[in-house]
């Protein structure tokens, strides 16, 4: 009978049901609180899934340049797991290193950051191959003139083999933009600045299905349900969710506000707060986590709202903590870590850590596949297209204003001659010209810039050649 420590609180594993799939043991379990007795139910997951992707984190720490010759610490000596089948949610107040955690554990920390602490997949250290892993940033950076179906069809070219047919890639584009709720606004332009297009939600939307184009074995998402109400959070996360089952899909994602629903999907819960975790375990535990420390939910209150409102040091409010008066923030984060880095939970985190390095799992697949270097300069040379030509002070407004400048320059240098003031009137026409061509080209930068960040997210996610 395996137990879990949480405090004084105590989670033992009652039964295991070993014929359910996926390695995925339901069992029962009592919490025990010493010394009163509190019974629940909850599922623990060993996620132990052979082709899927394990992640293991110990004494992570992610440090900046403070400008002074020192350094910050952002990130400090984090230590967890994320496996197979399961979805480890990253919970904090803003600005408590959520992103951070992520970009760490995807490889794409700053330059201007230091790391230090192992990151294992599957027990080794290796960095992570192309279609393996999925990053779904926080910043939607899409082409605003495509329409949503163009978008992710284009995305598809780009990442899909060329073994799979056309009709396969524009079936899986559909299919993906189906199961994102976006099928009404298949054909609508995704819109931006001076251009109203789609809403926010659905912006988030459209990035998820571009992410999940390739059916990575481990999926990070930023804060994926920013901009979307409750009932669309749940579709969503429950859609990304639902596939692990069958393809042991790691998700780790960072997370606000999750409504009870959306809390329901997760399987773990990381609780940052200012770079320090406050707790890490099941997040069915996370409730008797905060009532046996004296900060129970009341009842009829989001749990996670009130696990938010309990670490949130930045408005200076004092919490009750049961019988033992109010106290500031501060005080009420030491006695959770405190509590946590003493439970048994936190060392049952060690043991299962130290398990899965210890199980392996092998090196990630190869390298999946993407389309080929002349499909792709192909694609984006398509894309660019319709993009510039959709962009009327891109494109149609230039042309407009060479056409003019044409007309006007050559009826100005119209007949010129051949005389030695010709030579002068030449070379002013020539000048003027290239001092033009010079200023549009300006013009053009902030489309240059839109295009870049696109291009900066694509290559980063390896998507591209070059
Ligand atoms: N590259 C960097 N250089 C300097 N400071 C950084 C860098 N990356 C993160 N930080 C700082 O680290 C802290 C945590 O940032 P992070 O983006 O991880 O927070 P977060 O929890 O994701 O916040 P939010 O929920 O608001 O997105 C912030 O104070 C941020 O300014």
């Amino acid at each position: 009978m395996a137990s879990i420590h949480f405090g004084d609180y105590e989670l033992r594993s009652m039964h295991a049901n070993s014929e359910i799939k996926n390695s995925t043991k339901e069992v029962d379990t009592i919490l025990v609180p010493n010394p009163r007795e509190a019974i629940n139910s909850v599922t623990v997951q060993t996620g132990l899934d052979d082709n899927g992707v394990s992640l293991t984190w110990e004494d992570l720490w992610v440090t900046v340049a403070d400008g002074r010759g020192g350094s910050r610490p952002i990130l400090q000596g984090l230590t967890g797991y994320a496996s197979p089948g399961q979805v480890l949610a990253i919970m904090g107040p803003s600005g408590c290193g959520k992103s951070t955690l992520l970009d760490a554990l995807a490889g794409r920390l700053g330059s201007n950051t230091r790391q230090s602490g192992d990151i294992l997949f599957n027990g080794c250290k290796q960095s992570l191959t192309y279609g393996t892993s999925a990053y779904v940033t926080q910043d939607d950076t899409l082409i605003t003139t495509l329409t949503v179906r163009e978008a992710v069809y284009y995305s598809a070219q780009l990442q899909l083999p060329n073994s799979m047919s056309k009709s396969e890639k524009k079936e899986r584009a559909e299919m993906t933009i189906r199961e994102m709720g976006l099928q009404d606004c298949m054909n609508t332009r995704i819109g931006g600045w001076g251009a109203k297009g789609l809403s926010g939600g659905q912006k988030r939307r459209v990035s998820i299905c571009i992410e999940i184009l390739t059916r990575p074995k481990l999926l990070f998402l930023d804060e994926p349900t920013s901009g979307l109400d409750s009932a669309a959070s749940y579709y969503v996360m429950s859609r990304i969710a639902r596939p692990d089952k069958r393809e042991g899909r790691t998700i780790i994602t960072s997370i606000h506000q999750p409504s009870t629903e959306v809390f329901a999907l997760f399987h773990n819960l990381c609780l940052l707060s200012s770079g320090k975790v406050v707790y890490f375990g099941p997040a069915s535990a996370a409730n008797e986590f905060f009532s046996l420390n004296g900060f129970p939910c009341p009842t009829l209150q989001n749990p996670s709202d009130h696990f938010l409102r309990t670490i949130n040091k930045d408005f200076d409010e004092d919490i009750e903590q049961g019988s033992g008066g109010r106290k500031t923030t501060e005080e009420v984060i030491d006695i959770l870590r405190k509590s946590y880095k003493s439970s048994n939970g936190y060392q049952e985190i060690r043991r299962q850590v130290a398990e899965i390095c210890k199980k392996g799992g092998g090196v990630l697949e190869k390298k999946k596949s993407h389309a080929s270097f002349l499909t792709q300069c192909l694609v984006l040379t398509r894309r660019s297209f319709v993009n510039m030509s959709r962009d009327l002070g891109y494109y149609w407004l230039r042309i407009a204003v060479y056409v003019v400048m044409a007309l006007g320059l050559g009826t100005i240098f119209f007949n010129v001659g051949s005389t030695y003031n010709s030579i002068e009137a030449r070379g002013s026409m020539l000048m003027f010209i290239v001092s033009l061509l010079t200023f549009m080209a300006i013009g053009g930068f902030p489309s240059f810039v839109e295009d870049m960040k696109v291009y900066e997210g694509e290559r980063l996610n390896g998507t591209l050649w070059c």
